[in-house]
């Protein structure tokens, strides 16, 4: 062992103390450091320790039941060359004292301060603040050896009590981990001429064997394995070091294929040992010229027979030593490409084989903490697995390099491992190595077993828990497993609470989703039923504006603007003074206008009845049963053209659908006028020389009249609408004159000069045409006088009848309260029931008729006034039968609102009775044809 021929330097005044805390000294001991030709950097260590009161613990502090982990220290020493020249160098001062000095100006940072610590300084170069230095301290070694120590040193300290545990039947492994170049594989191999721990531990070995059978013990065979594990860049390889054969299989913790060779004599096993280093994997770097490139492992199997005769049973052990490759820093080693790859081979295998002994630390240190299954991650590791977890005593020995450019490695390795010693073996596998086998495939069942749980189900886990329990089982082989079962045992129980767990709520989770789903297709369905309901009301809403269309196309005459139809009122009603008075000019009576709604419901009956009797005319002329600024245009320019039969069916089917609708309309209209009858009952309490009664009787009078003139109006439209001759309009004009007609006087010129096509037209059976002619059509009968030469010879403006521009103002009169000119012409079969007052309606076409009566009341009397004295002026004509049906309606429904108020009877039954009453007449008298 070569000692430092230069007294080291104390330490920095800042220290740092690592593991155990501090102690009492200890009583001295005859430590491998502490002999007496100890370097004197040992004594100076030892003297600053002593100092500092820092005394390590002794080796044989623990208690026998509680065996730690032995890590071990070896300081490799300074290279030759530098050791020269350090030694040419003197020790300048006291403070050159505290640190040795290397060669070419380097400092030594490590130093042993004791037989179980260093003392790590930081060197200048990495002091933040040069003044202050930082030495750490690290103790609590088993044995720290200095760099004078020798091989033999190392093997009697390190290698055999495991020798010792050995040769009585205990597995043991030494581990020599360091950085690179820092003599781990001097230490395990030595050289021929400075053996190392290996090639002494099968000297004694042999020699033990040589004493036994010179002391007649039983005899034991032992078997050499070698091997190691590198990485060539795929992955991780073992090969055989003792064979040539391929590479071996690592399964579980056993290696297939690994040749075990029986030893038979230490010469052989010297020449194994040998070989195998040959073919060891090593390279060239900066830090080793013969760097290891593998993790090489040692394994001699011992067996031993049994003592007993009688058994045949057999002790098996297994003394493990692994010569691990030095951790690398690429700055130093200045690998590149394979050699690069290695060397983070290396490191990660040192740091799998880190992790595994601190899980195994932390979990020693709380059960609470499971033991992590670092050994996986690599195959050395998982070789190692037993002593990794606790199982099997393990003893490691740091090789360390004390010079300054090596202090980040070693402070590295130091507090890496230092806190390795701590680890306590309890349940130590002394059990051969049958049973230990079967405790580690009980144990990869189990973790394998664990992770398929996670996938598989329920039913199969029932299955798996027995194999559990099997497995558990095999565990409770040994006593001393006991502890280890209870591991088991409470982790199996933890998964199989998971899994309860997980698998309760799986299933509460699909009975979730499945009510979801059952309610999405409810809501699916009612979406569904209402998509249907919507084209469904989608169908009727066209339908019904199929059928609004429809009404609207019959009801293409409404919304006419009242042009003649006032003027013809007018003139019905002023001018002749018969049963045309009877037409309503409910048009220019804007004070109706409550009653559109009703109205409006009359113009469909009257627009269908108009829109049968419309006939097309040559002289385009037109008759309009005006209502309130709308009319039902019948337009009787084509009546010529008609057959006259056809216009005789169709006067009797319009007469009868009108009646029929007529009597709707009335009901109708009633019901709404009703909700108005006090406007208009302030109307009739104007009548105040006529009663009740006699308004009663007036108005039946009246309906009755109006029935035989309705009558008389089928034989005459179809008299005029065929032939359309003078005559025919006469004799349709006697006709009407003979049956319905008679009260009412007359001119004798117009029956001679009739317009054809006037008289044609069903709807306006006017006696006379000459007001149509003048206002439609150019054809000017003799005997006709136009218009306006009637209006200059009454000297009365036209009026010209705007569409509900004006306001009419509407009264209700009397037969009696009629002026008496207009009685004389109604007399009292035709009564006034509204009387114009104003008409400022103007005619959008034609002028409008002057309604003599009015003006010759108003501003002409006397002209007007006169039954026979206007006939040239005056022009009467029958009214058409859908404005007589409307007069009638009206007249009815306005009776009967009348009524109702008097006598509380429905007037609907009334214009019901007077309708059947109708209905029975037409169809009682026949038609008659020309
Ligand atoms: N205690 C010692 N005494 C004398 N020489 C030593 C000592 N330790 C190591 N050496 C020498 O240092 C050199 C490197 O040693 P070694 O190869 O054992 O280091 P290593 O830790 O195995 O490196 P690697 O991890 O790279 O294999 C060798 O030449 C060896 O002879």
């Amino acid at each position: 062992m070569a000692a430092p021929s230069e007294p080291a330097s104390p330490p920095s005044p800042t220290t740092v103390r690592r593991n155990p805390p501090r102690r009492a000294r200890p009583p001295p001991t005859p430590l491998a450091s502490a002999k007496p030709k100890a370097s004197s950097l040992s004594r100076l260590l030892e003297d600053e320790a002593a100092a500092a009161s820092i005394a390590p613990p002794p080796a044989s502090s623990s208690s026998p039941q509680e065996e730690r982990l032995k890590v071990y220290l070896r300081i490799r020493p300074l290279p030759n060359r530098e050791r020269c020249k350090a030694v040419a160098r003197p020790i300048p001062g006291k403070d050159q004292r505290r640190k040795p000095k290397q060669a070419g100006g380097g400092e030594v940072c490590l130093v042993p301060t004791g037989p179980n610590s260093v003392a790590l300084t930081v060197p200048q170069s990495k002091l933040l603040d040069p003044k202050r230095g930082r030495t750490e301290v690290f103790d609590g070694f088993s044995a720290v050896f200095s760099p004078d120590s020798t091989q033999l040193d190392i093997f009697e300290q390190v290698m055999n009590p495991l020798l010792d545990d050995f040769l009585g039947g205990k597995s043991g492994l030494l581990v020599a981990m360091g950085p690179t170049g820092s003599g781990k594989t001097h230490t395990i191999f030595g050289s021929p001429r400075n053996p190392g721990v290996l090639p002494l531990t099968l000297r004694r070995i042999f020699n033990a064997q040589d004493e036994n059978k010179v002391a007649d013990r039983p005899a034991r065979s032992f078997s050499l394995s070698m091997f190691e594990i590198l990485s060539e860049g795929k992955g991780e390889r073992i090969l055989d070091l003792l064979s040539d054969a391929a590479e071996c299989v690592l399964q579980q913790s056993a290696i297939k294929g690994l040749q075990e060779v029986p030893l038979s004599n230490f010469a052989d096993a010297e020449n194994l040992i040998s070989r195998g280093m040959l073919k060891r994997s090593t390279a060239a770097t900066n830090a080793n010229s013969k760097s290891s490139r593998s993790q090489c492992i040692i394994t001699i199997h011992g067996v031993r027979k049994s003592g007993d005769a009688d058994s045949d049973s057999l002790s098996r052990a297994v003394l493990t030593i692994a010569d691990l490759a030095g951790a690398e820093r690429e700055r130093k080693t200045g690998n590149q490409g394979s050699r690069l790859l290695e060397s983070n081979f290396i490191n990660n295998t040192s740091m799998v084989f880190s992790l595994c002994l601190r899980s195994l630390l932390e979990h020693q240190k709380n059960q609470k903490k499971p033991l992590e299954m670092h050994f996986k991650n690599s195959m050395m590791t998982r070789y190692l697995r037993d002593y990794l977890e606790g199982r099997k005593k393990m003893t490691l020995i740091l090789n360390v390099k004390p010079a300054d450019d090596d202090y980040l490695d070693t402070s590295f390795l130091l507090r890496q491992a230092s806190p390795y010693m701590k680890i306590k073996y309890t349940s130590l596998d002394d059990s051969s190595d049958l049973v230990s086998t079967k405790r580690s495939n009980a144990s990869l069942i189990y973790q394998e077993n664990k992770k398929k749980r996670k996938f598989q189900k329920p039913e199969v886990l029932v299955v798996e828990r027995k194999k559990n329990t099997d497995t558990d089982n095999i565990t409770k082989v040994s006593e001393e497993d006991e502890a280890q079962h209870k591991f088991l045992s409470s982790e199996l129980q933890r998964v199989s609470r998971s899994e309860t767990i997980m698998t309760n709520f799986a299933r509460a989770l699909w009975t979730v989703l499945k009510q979801y789903k059952n309610k999405l297709l409810e809501s699916e369905n009612a979406a569904e039923s209402m998509k249907e309901l919507i084209r469904d009301k989608d169908t009727q809403i066209m339908q019904l504006k199929k059928e609004l269309e429809i009404l609207n196309s019959h009801c293409s005459c409404k919304n006419v603007l009242v042009t003649e139809d006032a003027s013809i009122d007018r003139d019905d009603s002023v001018s002749s003074g018969q049963s045309g008075q009877n037409l309503l000019s409910l048009s220019s009576k804007p004070d109706l206008g409550c009653y559109d709604a009703s109205v409006d419901n009359f113009h469909l009956v009257a627009g269908e009845v108009s829109k049968e009797l419309t006939c097309h005319g040559p002289d385009n002329s037109s008759a309009r049963c005006s209502l309130k600024g709308e009319s039902v245009s019948c337009d009787t320019s084509s009546i010529s053209l008609i057959d006259e039969q056809e216009l005789s069916s169709i006067g009797l089917k319009v007469e009868v659908q009108a009646i029929h609708k007529k009597l709707d309309a009335s009901e109708r209209f009633s019901e709404q006028t009703s909700a108005h009858t006090g406007d208009i009952a302030p109307s009739s309490s104007h009548s105040d020389n006529q009663s009740d009664q006699s308004f009663t009787e007036h108005h039946m009078l009246q309906c009755q009249r109006t029935e035989k003139i309705r009558i008389s109006l089928s034989p005459q439209c179809t008299s005029c609408s065929k032939k359309a001759t003078i005559e025919q309009s006469e004799e349709g004009t006697e006709e009407l004159s003979k049956t319905t007609v008679e009260d009412i006087q007359h001119d004798n010129n117009t029956r001679e000069v009739e317009h054809p096509d006037y008289l044609s037209s069903s709807q306006q059976v006017n006696s006379e045409t000459e007001d149509v002619s003048s206002s439609q059509s150019s054809l000017q009968l003799p005997g006709m006088v136009s218009p306006q030469k009637k209006l200059d010879e009454l000297d009365i403006e036209p009026e010209r009848c705007e569409p509900g521009g004006g306001k009419a103002n509407v009264e209700y009169v009397t037969g009696h309260s009629q002026a008496p000119e207009q009685r004389s012409d109604c007399g009292d079969l035709v009564p006034c029931l509204l009387k114009e007052i104003t008409s400022p309606v103007k005619a959008s076409k034609a002028p409008s008729k002057v309604s003599e009566a009015e003006e010759g009341a108003d501003k002409k009397k006397g002209l007007a006034s006169r039954p026979g004295g206007d006939t040239k002026k005056t022009r009467r004509r029958l009214q058409p039968a859908a404005s007589m049906m409307l007069k009638e309606l009206i007249g009815v429904d306005l009776d009967a609102d009348t009524k109702r108020e008097e006598s509380g009877k429905s007037s609907s039954s009334v214009a019901t009775g007077m309708s059947e009453e109708l209905i029975r007449l037409v169809r009682a008298r026949p038609v008659r044809r020309a």
